[in-house]
């Protein structure tokens, strides 16, 4: 089943001082099967965050259609979990309050809030810090939060934008493999944005690339990975070295052209 149909795309953003028009997305179309995890990348400014805020709903396209399971968007609904780079969890609240915060707006009891809030601890990991307040948690710990609190809600989707940009690179590795790792019990449906051509390949079933902005998309590739995947294997993995180089070469990476684009460290 399609579970996102994105369908000629347009945005064009106008200063409301200037009035001067940019066309930040031109026409990108592309599907997303239920289950599968979509990677989109391109150069800095191509429109990536767009394409995911007009996803989410927090943007209005100027043009095309977006429709998740066959509905059209016209706003942001609790079917789109949206994970933040800045984790977006209320620092008053402790990791178990701030996971049981959707289900509480979504109108489940307190005994179901608490079991599956519980759930979603144990499955990211954070067992014994239920209690703790995000200040007290490694940044790591804090996105995993941010992961446990979409997954509890149980959407449809989840959109993710440049999660890890703000942790250090070793950090992003393991964070890579834990949202793999609880991504593979689950097999939620994800929408991706990232910089990072590794990032996307090594967490991704196919990855769009779009073209500098005014976007289009550019190269739709399937990454035939066999899962569970570790970065320990990755460097071995004909696989991900050929796909890998396809789009350092397609984003202009290798030949020193200035893209926005960059390896995972
Ligand atoms: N609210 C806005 N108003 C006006 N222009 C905007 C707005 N949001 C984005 N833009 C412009 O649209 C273009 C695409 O921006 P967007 O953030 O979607 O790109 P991106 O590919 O996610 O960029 P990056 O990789 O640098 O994060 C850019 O030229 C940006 O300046």
């Amino acid at each position: 089943m399609t579970m996102l149909s994105v369908d000629q795309l347009n945005q064009v953003y106008v200063d409301t001082y200037t009035g001067e028009a940019t066309v930040a997305i031109e026409d990108v179309s592309f599907d997303v099967p239920e289950g599968q995890f979509v990677s989109v990348i391109g150069p800095s400014g191509c429109g990536k965050t767009t394409v995911l805020n007009i996803v989410a709903g927090f943007v209005d396209a100027t043009g095309g259609t977006v429709r998740l399971q066959g509905s059209p968007v016209s706003g942001p609904g609790p079917d789109r979990g949206v994970v933040f780079q800045d984790f977006a969890l209320f620092p008053w609240k402790t990791v178990e309050a701030n996971i049981a915060f959707g289900l509480k707006t979504q109108g489940v009891g307190k005994v179901e809030r608490r079991a599956k809030a519980q759930e979603m601890i144990d499955l990211v990991g954070l067992t014994g810090f239920e209690k703790k307040y995000p200040h007290e948690l490694s940044g790591g710990m804090r996105q995993r939060a941010g992961v446990a609190r979409v997954l509890a809600t149980e959407p449809a989707i989840m959109l993710m934008d440049e999660p890890f940009a703000s942790v250090d690179a070793q950090t992003r590795r393991v964070l890579q493999q834990e949202v793999l790792r609880i991504w593979e019990q689950r097999r939620t449906t994800v929408l991706f944005v990232t910089h990072d051509v590794d990032e996307a390949v090594f967490m991704s079933d196919r990855v769009v690339v779009l073209s500098p902005r005014p976007s289009t998309v550019r190269a739709d590739l399937s990454i035939q990975i066999p899962r569970p995947r570790s970065w320990t294997d990755m460097h071995t993995n004909t696989e991900f070295v050929r796909i890998r180089r396809e789009l350092m070469t397609m984003l202009g990476v290798e030949t020193g052209v200035e893209t926005g684009s960059r390896s995972a460290p």
